[in-house]
Formats: structure tokens, C-alpha cells, sequence
């Protein structure tokens, strides 16, 4: 018997000598596989100013692109919530076009083509070719030019604060139902738009996909700006273990509704490591991959809920 083990045990280190150079790349490959840490990407954010010029609006949100590219090295750039038109009920209609087709999804592929980069296109008043209704929409463009998602609001801005603000998306705009990711350069994005910020179902859904990061084109308010904009950010980072980015239009006193700013970078660790104050500008942060999984192995919430004690739909996994 003993005999017989010892054979079968020199049988295997013939086996694995005679195949040394395979074995030697197996176990590299293996030990790589363990030991390698993702990459990232440089994204940028650009926190434009917007008017009531939509031509000069998108030629405004074309230039700063190409600067975000050509001076600070950007992969991935992201524009505000509704770039191209000033941000009010009363303003959508006249704003909106379809897409792809219209003016400002053209001239976004076009960029994003000659450049050579991916595009979060903020988002536009959108009019839909089969129904006509409107929507608040986001669009993702490919180095290519390619679209490659388009996500519609789903949670529309209807708040009622007395003496501080009062907005109803929906008395024009319908709320979309569907989810949007993108795979950009080995990491999975989920795309919300402001108001959706505040449901931490959706990231929590977003997280459950596999994201790695949420980005959010946005326009908080000057009432709840302060209080919750960079609360929100970083909750939902904390909450997903993700990179969160939220891009807002920059503040113009003089407009009928007065962005709040402050467009932001958050690392998985729920830290703030780039963010704009009020005025047009472009933030740039390095999104690094390998801290995504560094929070989620040693904080692992995600293998630890008791959903013995609680369900729901988003947060079990
Ligand atoms: N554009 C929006 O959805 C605004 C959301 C907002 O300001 C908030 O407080 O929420």
C-alpha cells in the first residue's frame, strides 16, 4: 500500500517537472491574479456655467471638455444636470430634443469621438421620438462616439419647503424606470440624476450589479444645498463602498433657480478628495479601483447583514 502511494507521488513530480515551464506560468499567473490590484482612470467634472443660450451652452460644455482632455489628462469627463438649458419646469419644453438625434447628443459623440474619451453627457430636457413625453436624460458616449446608455430621472424633484423652495418635476416631465451602467476601463458605473441621490435603494441596486463607482449630474438648491448635497455624496459612498461623483451646474445668483455647486469626488472610504466651490470649474480626481476593493475587504457589510432580521430588495446579495 505504502508502496503504492510513494509511486503515485513520484509519478506526480515527474509529471509536474517534466511540465515545469507550464507549471512555473500557472502558479505565476495564479499568484498574479491574487495579488494584482485594479487600475483606474482620471475623471473630470465640469461644473459650467449655464445660460439661456442653448447653442452657447453646448459650445461652452465642448471647450471645457476638450481642455479637461488636453491640459489635465482626463479618460472619463462629466457634464451637469441639464447643461444645456437653464433648470426650471417653465424652460423644458422649449429645450428639449430626442435622442440621438438632436443638436447636443450630435455634438456630444462628436467630442467624445474626435477625443477619444468616454462622456457622461450631464443630462438634457429630452423628448421622446415615440410618445413626446419629456424626460430629464442622461446620456454615456464611447471613445467612438457610440451611445452607449442612456438613463431618464426616475425619481422626479417635486419638493415643498415653505419659505425655502417648492419644485415639481412632474408637472412636465415623466419619471423613467430603468437602470443604466457602463463598463469604463475595468470598472462598472451606475448612473443617477440628482433628486435620486437621495434613495440610497438605487445605489444599494447599482451596488448589487457590481459597480464600483455612482455618478450623479445634479443641481441641489440653495436651501438644501448645504444641508445635504456632500451628506448625500458621501452617505451614498459609504452605504455602496463606492466612488461617488456629483456634477452641478455652476451658481448664478441672477437665475430663476440658484445651483448650489460644490460638484464633488468620493472615494469608497466616504472621504471628499476633489470638490469645486460655486464658480465654472473643472475637478479632476484619479478614481483608483484597487481602494473599491480595499474597503470592501476589510469593512465586508455586504457578506455581514442579518437578513434574518431584515429584508429588502436592495440590500441582499
Ligand atoms: N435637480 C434636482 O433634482 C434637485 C434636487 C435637490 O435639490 C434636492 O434637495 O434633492
Amino acid at each position: 500500500m505504502e508502496q503504492i502511494k510513494t509511486n503515485k507521488f513520484k509519478k506526480a513530480c515527474n509529471l509536474l517537472a517534466d511540465n515545469s515551464c507550464l507549471f512555473r506560468a500557472i502558479i505565476a499567473t495564479i499568484f498574479q491574479t491574487i495579488t494584482m490590484a485594479r487600475a483606474g482612470f482620471r475623471i473630470a467634472l465640469l461644473q459650467l456655467k449655464v445660460g439661456a443660450n442653448k447653442q452657447q451652452n453646448i459650445e461652452n460644455a465642448l471647450t471645457k471638455i476638450r481642455s479637461a482632455v488636453t491640459d489635465k489628462g482626463a479618460r472619463i469627463v462629466a457634464l451637469p444636470e441639464c447643461f444645456n438649458s437653464p433648470y426650471g419646469t417653465q424652460h423644458f419644453p422649449a429645450y428639449a430634443e430626442e435622442i440621438p438625434t438632436g443638436e447636443t447628443s450630435r455634438s456630444l459623440a462628436a467630442i467624445a469621438k474626435e477625443l477619444g474619451i468616454y462622456l457622461i453627457g450631464g443630462t438634457i430636457p429630452e423628448r421622446c421620438a415615440t410618445d413626446s413625453k419629456l424626460y430629464n436624460t442622461c446620456t454615456v458616449w464611447s471613445p467612438e462616439g457610440a451611445l452607449m446608455a442612456t438613463y431618464r430621472k426616475i425619481h422626479l424633484f417635486d419638493i415643498n419647503i415653505p419659505g425655502g423652495i417648492t419644485f415639481r418635476e412632474s408637472d412636465v416631465l415623466t419619471g423613467g424606470s430603468d437602470l443604466a451602467t457602463v463598463a469604463i476601463e475595468g470598472a462598472k458605473i451606475g448612473i443617477g440624476i440628482c433628486y435620486d441621490i437621495r434613495f440610497d435603494e438605487l445605489a444599494r441596486l447599482y451596488r448589487n450589479q457590481g459597480c464600483d463607482m455612482l455618478i450623479y449630474p445634479g443641481a441641489f438648491n440653495m436651501k438644501t444645498g448645504p444641508l445635504h448635497w456632500e451628506l448625500l455624496a458621501r452617505g451614498r459612498a459609504n452605504d455602496t463602498q463606492s466612488y461617488v461623483a456629483t456634477i452641478s451646474p455652476a451658481r448664478d445668483a441672477s437665475a430663476g433657480y440658484v445651483a448650489w455647486g460644490h460638484s464633488m469626488v468620493v472615494d469608497p472610504w466616504a472621504k471628499v478628495v476633489a470638490e469645486a466651490n460655486e464658480t465654472e470649474d473643472t475637478v479632476v480626481a484619479d478614481v483608483n479601483l484597487a481602494t473599491v476593493d480595499e474597503v470592501r475587504a476589510q469593512i465586508p457589510i455586504f457578506s455581514q447583514r442579518r437578513t434574518d432580521l431584515y429584508t429588502t430588495n436592495a440590500v441582499e446579495k
